[in-house]
């Protein structure tokens, strides 16, 4: 379980630039939950996740994995707890080493440092049948060099690597962002099906409003700092985009501010319905959070 205690994280305190990222966060991630995470430009979405992942120390607040306080401990000791996968494919696997290297490696994290000597066939075979399911062909290519792989490839298969060792928190950085159209489908595919079959509690931040709805049990929407709305399994399974995009457009124009950026209206431009398409009866004024600081959905109350 993931517990996030009103946090607080502000850059460049008391300076012109000061911007305040996360302001009173609160959340908690039940055993299994699986929560899409989607927010306006600089709403905090990407700082939520560096300061579970100990990217970043907040300000105030307290981050809780189970019993664990885990608020001030640097992204390495939460390494045995706390998986991520990054947008950027390049980030989260070694290219100079062979596929079943990185696997073994992956397979220590957190347990001992330093790369595994040899692996053995029971090991390979493991690896084998993990890359199976992905079913993109890299059972056959365990001595391959990583770097050889495409994008979609070297995703996929940071996504079983950041899993294997079963971490407690699983957080997606808006993973399938970087990927061409059909293999972010197909990473969003498997990404469906291993946090289903393994049952991992999942933090996932994406622009992609269609993702959001259709992935996980719950969805948060953050704004400024705060997380503004929640929706839970029933009230996600009845939005639509267009009723994700039409908060967004409700934030918009009560600050007049931007708050939906190009890699947002790209994704949803994709995935949208076709314009004037009937809601589904989205729940507009999504159900206030049990620890949110907003109200609800409600703009007006910020
Ligand atoms: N390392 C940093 N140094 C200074 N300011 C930062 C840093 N990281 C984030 N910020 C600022 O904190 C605020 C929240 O940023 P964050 O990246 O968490 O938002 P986001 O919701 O992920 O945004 P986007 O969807 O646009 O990527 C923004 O105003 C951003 O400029």
């Amino acid at each position: 379980m993931l517990n996030v205690q009103d946090v607080h994280k502000t850059f460049f305190a008391g300076t012109v630039n000061e911007r305040v990222a996360l302001n009173g966060v609160i959340l908690t991630v039940n055993p299994g939950d699986f929560v899409t995470v989607i927010g306006s430009n600089g709403a905090g979405k990407s700082t939520l996740l560096n300061t579970v992942s100990g990217t970043i120390i907040p300000d105030s607040g307290r981050i809780m994995v189970g019993d664990r306080d885990v608020t001030r401990l640097p992204e390495h000791r939460k390494a045995t707890w706390i998986s991520r996968v990054f947008q950027d494919p390049m980030k989260g696997s070694s290219p100079t080493l062979s596929i079943e290297q990185n696997m073994a490696i992956a397979q220590r994290r957190g347990r001992s440092r330093g790369l595994a000597r040899g692996v053995t066939r029971a090991r390979r075979h493991e690896f084998e049948q993990e890359l199976k399911t992905l079913e993109l062909g890299l059972e056959h290519r365990l001595g391959a060099k990583v770097g050889l792989l495409s994008g979609g490839q070297r995703q996929a298969l940071s996504l079983l690597m950041a899993t294997f060792s079963a971490p407690e928190i699983l957080l997606l950085d808006e993973h399938t962002a970087a990927l061409d159209p059909q293999r972010a489908q197909h990473v969003t595919e498997i990404t469906e099906r291993i946090v289903n079959e393994r049952h991992l509690t999942t933090l996932m931040v994406t622009h992609n409003m269609d993702q959001a709805l259709r992935l996980g049990n719950r969805l948060i929407m953050m704004h400024e700092g705060r997380i503004l709305f929640e929706l839970d399994a029933q009230q996600k399974a009845e939005a639509t985009v267009a009723d994700l995009l039409a908060e967004f457009r409700k934030l918009q124009a009560a600050t007049g501010e931007p708050t939906l950026d190009d890699a947002t209206l790209l994704e949803t431009a994709r995935s949208a319905e076709p314009a004037g398409a009937p809601s589904r009866g989205a729940p507009a004024h999504g159900a206030p959070t049990g620890g949110s600081s907003a109200p609800g959905v409600s703009p007006e109350g910020h």
